[in-house]
């Protein structure tokens, strides 16, 4: 169920974009990375952004979901990550794990297992899963959803000050 005292954090495109690409500028002090993982569906976006930046040509996906709206259910991996980059990281290549967001850290927790020495990068955290992620850019509180700008649509706000003009 929804928490009626949760807070909301909308992003627009352009705000995701300059988070995806301060995120970009962390990593690029690290090292370079043979190839990208990004965790469909919220990290294609991200991990588009950062291979863009960094110059990282092999994008490979694992698809895991955890969450029915905003309700979580439990971790179902849909499509594993490919044997040629499960070999890539056998054979010592850096290989960067992108998501959108760490909340309870159930997703981090069970992609990391696939690759365990990878690095895992998501553009957002929430205290929870903080410590599943290598390395992250915005840190917002539990209580609060993210609302990503592929989530949303421009609509109509009520004023401050109550009413409906
Ligand atoms: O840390 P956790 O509690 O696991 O939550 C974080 C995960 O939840 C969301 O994915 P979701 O399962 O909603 O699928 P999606 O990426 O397809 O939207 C988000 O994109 C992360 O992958
Ligand atoms: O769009 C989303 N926003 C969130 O805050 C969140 N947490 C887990 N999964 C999530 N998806
Ligand atoms: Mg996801």
């Amino acid at each position: 169920m929804t928490d009626p005292n949760q807070k909301s954090f909308p992003v627009t495109w352009d705000q995701f974009h300059r988070d995806s690409r301060a995120l970009a500028w962390r990593l690029a002090g690290m090292g370079t990375f043979d190839a990208v993982v990004a965790i469909a569906r919220g990290g294609l976006v991200p991990a588009a952004i950062v291979a863009r930046e960094l110059n990282i040509r092999t994008v490979e996906t694992v698809a895991v979901k955890s969450y029915d709206h905003q309700n979580q259910s439990g971790i179902q991996v849909l499509k594993p990550i490919s044997q040629q980059v499960l070999d890539l990281a056998k054979t010592g290549k850096k290989i960067l794990i992108v998501d959108d967001l760490v909340d309870t850290g159930s997703t981090a927790r069970v992609v990391r297992e696939m690759l365990p020495g990878a690095h895992f990068a998501t553009v957002y955290a929430k205290p929870k899963g903080r410590d599943l992620v290598d390395t992250f850019i915005t840190e917002v509180s539990q209580d609060t959803w993210i609302f990503f700008p592929w989530d949303l649509d421009v609509a109509y706000v009520a004023p401050i000050s109550g009413g409906t003009d």
